[in-house]
């Protein structure tokens, strides 16, 4: 077995994974008791720890997608993320074709599987897994920690929209694909994509492939708060690509310059507002222990379910 540690995040799934803390300790002391459990004590903290793993480790983050960028985005050039996920989001393990295969089977993926290369993005010199985003969905990312706590995933963005959509204000925007100018107006939001999810399962980018060698980009330009209404049903049912104020383009590297400065996130992570934003595309710079089939938008493979004989590693 390579080595390996794993990384909790209490906090993750609303607090829910600190009570799974015993069960994954428990798993851990039967099948692979070389690898420390390591629990985070708040923002950052799996960051360092990622930092604190030896060089050639999987580094298996255990929670959302919160917790999987602050690995990703400490990640060593030999090290291998896992990704076991128990978060309210999980669109990086969705990218990976790992969401709902249960603890215990994600824990032995994380451990054993198969490596998959993945491409990076980074942001104004920050790794990212899945997604960056300016505008709108980023101010809707801010807004929704400040949501109830009983809402979760898509509720919980709904209703930090609706907050968000009180106060809109469109800023100006010249965005370069590739070093050719592609728009030049008003704007919305713009996200550049490595995964086809973003927000805990919007469909923003469908055409989007974690391997493909490039980053997809849509924005909205020119909405109304009523407009925005409107595009919401088709974006969730991903049918929004012919919308005429909706654009899409992909490349290796993005530039966005606002007229002001402007919220952004990666991975669902709230960034300093800037209003230059700037993407690149770092090809199959992201090794994920995940099946060496798994790609975006395949069905899931194992429904969650109690491990009673572990497999055969196979790497
Ligand atoms: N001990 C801790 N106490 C409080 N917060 C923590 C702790 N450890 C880490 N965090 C923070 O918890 C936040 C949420 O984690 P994460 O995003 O993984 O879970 P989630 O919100 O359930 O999932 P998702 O992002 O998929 O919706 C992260 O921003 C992380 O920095």
């Amino acid at each position: 077995m390579d080595p390996a540690v794993i990384i909790v995040n209490p906090a993750a799934g609303r607090g829910r994974v600190g009570g799974q803390l015993a069960r994954i300790q428990a798993w851990v002391r039967r099948w692979a008791p070389e690898a420390p459990v390591w629990v985070t004590e708040g923002p950052g903290h799996a960051s360092e720890l990622t930092r604190r793993a030896p060089p050639d480790a999987r580094v298996v983050a255990v929670g959302g997608d919160g917790t999987a960028h602050e690995v990703v985005r400490a990640l060593g050039p030999g090290q291998v993320l896992g990704l076991v996920p128990v978060g309210s989001g999980n669109d990086i393990a969705r990218m990976a074709g790992l969401r709902r295969v249960g603890l215990e089977r994600a824990l032995a993926t994380a451990l054993w599987g198969g490596i998959v290369r993945y491409d990076r993005g980074v942001v104004d010199g920050e790794p990212f897994a899945s997604s960056a985003t300016a505008g709108l969905d980023a101010a809707v990312a801010r807004r929704a920690f400040a949501a109830p706590r009983y809402l979760r995933g898509l509720p919980r963005y709904l209703w930090a929209l609706a907050a968000e959509l009180r106060g809109l204000a469109l800023p100006e925007v010249r965005v370069e694909v590739d070093r050719e100018e592609v728009y030049a107006g008003p704007m919305l939001l713009a996200a550049v994509m490595n995964s086809a999810t973003y927000g805990g399962g919007f469909p923003i980018a469908p055409m989007a492939r974690p391997d493909d060698g490039r980053l997809e980009l849509v924005w909205a330009g020119a909405f109304t708060r009523l407009g925005v209404l409107g595009i919401l049903p088709r974006l969730l049912a991903g049918r929004h690509l012919g919308h005429p104020r909706i654009g899409h383009r992909s490349g290796v590297r993005f530039r966005l310059r606002f007229d002001r400065p402007v919220p952004i996130q990666a991975d669902g992570e709230v960034l300093p507002e800037r209003s230059d934003f700037e993407v690149v595309l770092e090809p199959a710079a992201l090794p994920i222990a995940a099946d060496p089939g798994a790609r975006e938008g395949t069905p899931a493979r194992e429904e969650a379910r109690p491990v009673t004989a572990m497999p055969e590693p196979t790497v």
